[in-house]
């Protein structure tokens, strides 16, 4: 059984450089990729390389770290002014994962503490290491919170990849799937393959597998079937970016199948640590949404499955309403049908900037 705490850790800091668990070959290729440039960082959380929110947060962070150094170095005491445009590739990476532009909004405040004459990097480092830990603290917090909403015997379905791989470790929705099959209480877990980029039967297929959580990969359109003709208890999901009043951005196909569970009976649960919460927003409306690259859907692995010319729409990420969640999960906290009074109670401070954090950068 403790296997189960040990769970993979895609992010890790060693030699003084950054190195990322590739998840675009997962689950057939185990390759970790060095990175000792800043740039490469943002293109590796582009790329995909890294993914989840929380993940590319804490990568972003370890960017920051490797893009002070380039500044020390080329800059001296000029080191913080020369740090700025690094940052703001960084920022440019992806757009709905708030927790990436926390992350480098938290870092900047500690270079704005720091000396001009002294090389930022080890404080930074610090930082980021704090942030890095963080993270899995709260992920395995959350894992208990999310596990006691669970009866025994549950079955749930989960969608995308919100596990240890989209995570410092231990992951969100994951982290609750592997809390309550510690606890006993999961009797199986259906996984949605995620088209286009099938982070379901690559990442979570893998991670469940891994560690004898018993599991059914199934095709995403299959959902509706399942709900219709068998038991299925909980939905539980990541999050990307959750507005004010809990309406919630994650993996596109999460909004069809809150309408789904709504229809048939079925409890969605959302596990985010608080830093996926964008305070500056209202509501969902103001989220944006990634449009990736058409071959994500018009291709499988490099080879073309649709016409030539083929017009594509490819989004990322949809918005559910908080009417269609039944508990959003965090590490201060379960906040059951939310709204925006109900969301209050897991407000640390007042936020100073009213422009959406991600316009800030
Ligand atoms: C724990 S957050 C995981 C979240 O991120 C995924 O998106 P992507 O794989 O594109 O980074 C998806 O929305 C997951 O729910």
């Amino acid at each position: 059984m403790t296997r189960l705490l040990q769970t993979i850790e895609p992010i890790l800091w060693r030699d003084e450089q950054l190195h990322l668990l590739d998840q675009r070959v997962l689950p057939h290729t185990e390759n970790w990729l060095a990175f000792y440039d800043s740039d490469a960082v943002a293109e590796a959380i582009k790329l995909m390389v890294v993914r989840g929110a929380p993940a590319i947060g804490v990568t972003a962070a370890y960017g920051v770290v490797l893009a002070a150094r380039e500044a020390w170095f080329s800059a001296g005491e000029n080191w913080q002014e020369a740090l700025i445009p690094a940052l703001k590739r960084l920022a440019a990476s992806r757009p709905t994962a708030v927790n990436l532009f926390w992350a480098i909004e938290r870092m900047q405040q500690t270079c704005n503490t720091l000396s001009k004459y002294e090389s930022p990097e080890p404080a930074l480092l610090e930082q980021a290491k704090r942030i890095h830990q963080e993270d899995v603290k709260a992920n395995r917090t959350m894992g208990q919170y999310g596990a006691d909403l669970l009866d025994n015997d549950s079955i749930v379905l989960t969608h995308c990849n919100a596990g240890a791989l989209a995570t410092a470790g231990f992951g969100t929705a994951l982290g609750v799937i592997r809390q309550g099959f510690i606890d006993g209480k999961i009797e199986h877990v259906y996984v949605d393959e995620t088209r286009p980029w099938l982070q379901g039967s690559r990442l979570t297929a893998w991670e469940l597998m891994q560690e004898g959580i018993p599991m059914t990969l199934q095709a995403d359109v299959a959902a509706g079937a399942l709900m219709a003709g068998g038991r299925l208890d909980w939905v539980i999901v990541g999050a990307d970016r959750i507005a004010s009043n809990g309406d919630t951005a994650n993996k596109i196909g999460t909004y069809s199948l809150a309408v789904l569970a709504k229809y048939h009976g079925v409890k969605v649960m959302v596990v985010a640590p608080t830093t996926t919460i964008d305070w500056s927003i209202e509501n969902g409306s103001q989220i944006p949404i990634e449009q990736r690259a058409h071959s994500e859907v018009s291709e499988i692995e490099g080879h073309a499955i649709a016409p030539a010319k083929v017009h594509v729409s490819n989004p990322a990420f949809d918005v559910t309403p908080a009417a269609l969640i039944d508990a959003i999960v965090t590490e201060e906290g379960v906040v059951s049908s939310p709204s925006k009074e109900k969301m209050q109670q897991l407000k640390k401070e007042e936020k100073n900037d009213t422009n959406s954090i991600s316009d800030r950068m």
